[in-house]
This record gives structure tokens, sequence and C-alpha cells, in this order.
């Protein structure tokens, strides 16, 4: 027994197992909820290779998607991928007590808002990971660098509860950013998520280098920051012009490397396509901001998605 706080993942794949991971050797107790990787996890636990050590670990539960709990946990921290046909409020449910608080360690803007509304009486958390990982094999995950969270409570401020779970994450090993505005830290992941996840695909997978080097794609890049910029800006969340700068010549100087949706694409799994881009695009048409390179962006990759069959 522990007198530290339970936690169930749900979505355990490479950001889910990873963070789950450091919150065990934080002493929680840990459990996971799995859909694909079930068996595997159930027979052999999970794999993590890592610059920090070996992270493998047992959860203390293996669930099924399906499955009923035997209590709700403290912290439901949920990492699926954000897509269009995952009703996420809907996932968590028979897993939800009263007093759960729910904690969102995924990418996308606007990702919060159909969780705070399906579950207002909780408290929710919303977290960015600045991370490179990902599965290899049911139940196996490298993580091959970085993995500081930025966290905050939703919409705003930062509760006690989000606190402890920091602290916890810290005790367990990463850096932990605690920000009074979650919302305004996601424009800010996403002027760079925003114009590199998507291009990437375009770009049959392409890493950071070839997308810097190739003749015209910094000028994409820069464009493309400067729609998203408009577009949070008009949302309330003015960026200081430097970030364009900062966000380019911190890649360059990054090795090449492929972010989680291209590696969704090379690996033929969905991307998040709509959560990282297409929630930009809408905002910008409801404030009636142009955003022609996004907006090309958007529908090449819808034309892809038709031809591949994909949604
Ligand atoms: N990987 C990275 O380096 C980074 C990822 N992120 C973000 O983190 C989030 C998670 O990404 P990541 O961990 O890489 O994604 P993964 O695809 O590795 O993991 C997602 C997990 O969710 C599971 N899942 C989906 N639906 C269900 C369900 N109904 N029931 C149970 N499990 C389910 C998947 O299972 P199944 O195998 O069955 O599909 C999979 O194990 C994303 O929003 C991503 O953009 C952010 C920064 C970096
Ligand atoms: C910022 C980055 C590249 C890694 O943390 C990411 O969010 C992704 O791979 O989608």
């Amino acid at each position: 027994m522990t007198d530290k706080p339970s936690i169930l993942i749900v979505g355990a794949g490479a950001i889910g197992s990873f963070y789950g991971a450091i919150l065990k050797r934080a002493g929680c107790s840990v459990s996971t909820v799995l859909r694909s990787e079930y068996e595997a996890v159930k027979e052999n636990g999970i794999r993590i290779s890592s610059p920090l050590g070996d992270l493998s670990y047992r959860p203390d539960q293996v669930y099924r998607d399906g499955d009923s709990p035997q209590s709700p946990p403290d912290y439901l921290i949920l990492c699926v991928k954000v897509l269009p046909g995952t009703d996420r409020a809907q996932l968590v449910r028979p897993w939800m007590g009263p007093n759960t608080r729910l904690v969102l360690i995924e990418n996308g803007l606007d990702i919060e808002r159909e969780l705070a509304e399906a579950y207002p009486d909780n408290p929710l958390i919303s977290c960015l990971a600045f991370i490179a990982a990902s599965r290899t094999e049911p139940g196996v995950v490298e993580h091959k660098a970085y993995g500081k969270l930025v966290m905050g409570s939703y919409p705003e401020g930062i509760s006690e509860d989000c606190r402890t779970l920091s602290d916890l994450f810290i005790e367990g090993g990463i850096k932990v950013d605690l920000t009074e505005a979650v919302v305004g830290e996601r424009w800010r992941k996403c002027l760079w998520n925003t114009p590199f996840n998507p291009l990437s695909v375009i770009a049959n997978g392409a890493d950071t280098r070839t997308i810097l080097d190739t003749e015209g794609g910094e000028a994409l890049i820069r464009a493309m920051i400067r729609e998203v910029m408009a577009v949070a800006e008009a949302e309330g969340y003015p960026m200081e012009e430097s970030l364009i700068e900062q966000n380019i010549e911190g890649t360059r100087k990054m090795p090449p490397y492929k972010n989680s949706m291209a590696l969704d694409y090379l690996n033929d799994r969905p991307i998040e396509r709509d959560a990282v881009l297409g929630n930009v695009v809408a905002l910008a048409e409801r404030h009636g901001i142009a955003v022609p390179h996004l907006n090309t962006v958007l529908v090449t990759l819808k034309m892809r998605a038709s031809l591949e069959g994909r949604a």
C-alpha cells in the first residue's frame, strides 16, 4: 500500500507508458487501460528504454477498454491520440469518480473543451509534453530524448491537485513547468506543431532538417507560424514576434527529427490532423482571419487522406 495518489493511464502508448513509469518511480500505484496492446502488457508489463535508465514496470492493474474498475483513481491521465473517431469523454466515463482529477497529456488546440463540458465537477489539468518517444512493439516504448511537461489547471490557474501531480512527476525524475495560463501555452507549442507536423506528412514523413533545408521550406514554416500567431492573438493570446526565430533556430539545433504525426503517418496510423491544424483553421474562420498557408496544407492533407482511404 502507498499513501501516494492512485493513477490510471487511459491509452498507454508511448506517452502514457512513459509518464506512467515516472509516476511509478515516484511511488504511486499506476494502472493502465489498453486496447490492442492489452495481451502483451498483461503478460510482459511495459518495457521502456530511456536515457533515464530502464523504466520498465508492471502496472498494478491492467485493464482492457470496456472493463469496469475496482475503484475510481485519484488521477486519470488520458493519453490517447485526439482523433475525430475517438469520443474521449465517453472513453473515460467508466473510470471517473466524483473526486477523480482528469489529466490530459495530448497535443492540439481546443482539445479540453469537450472534457470540461462532460465533467464540469471534476478538476481538469492540461499538460503539454516535450518529449521524443515512440512505440516499437506492443508494450515496448523507446524514449529517445527530453521529457519536460508544461502543466496547468484548465481553463486557467494552478490548483493544489495540479501542484501535487507536478511534485510527483518531479520526484519521478522529470522537469515540470507549472503555468497559470495553459491555453496560452498550448498556442505557444502549436507555433511549432501546427506547421511542422502536417508538413512532415505532406512531405512523406520528412524530418525537421529536410523541411527547413529544402528551398522555400523555412519561408513556408515562417509564414505558417505567422498565421498561427494571428489566430492566437485573436483568441486573446498575443505572441512575441521573436518566437518565430526561436522556433526556427531551436529546431535547427536539434538533430533531424520526425515528430509524432510523421511517425503515425509512416506507421499507417491515423493522424491528429484536426486537433493540430483543423481546429486552428476553424478558429481563423470564426475570426475572419485569412490563413492561406494553413488552409492549403489542411485541404491537401484531406485530399491525401481521401486518396488513401483514410478519414
Ligand atoms: N510520441 C511523442 O513523442 C509525443 C506525443 N505527443 C502527444 O501525446 C499524445 C499521445 O501520443 P502517443 O503516446 O505518441 O500515441 P500512441 O499512439 O503511442 O498511444 C496512444 C495509445 O492510446 C491507445 N488507445 C486509443 N484508443 C483507445 C481506447 N479506446 N482504449 C484504450 N486505449 C486506446 C492506443 O491503443 P491502440 O494501440 O489500440 O491504438 C495507444 O496505446 C498525442 O496527442 C500526441 O500528439 C506529444 C508530444 C510528443
Ligand atoms: C514537440 C514535439 C516535436 C515533441 O515533443 C511534438 O509535440 C510531437 O512530436 O508531436
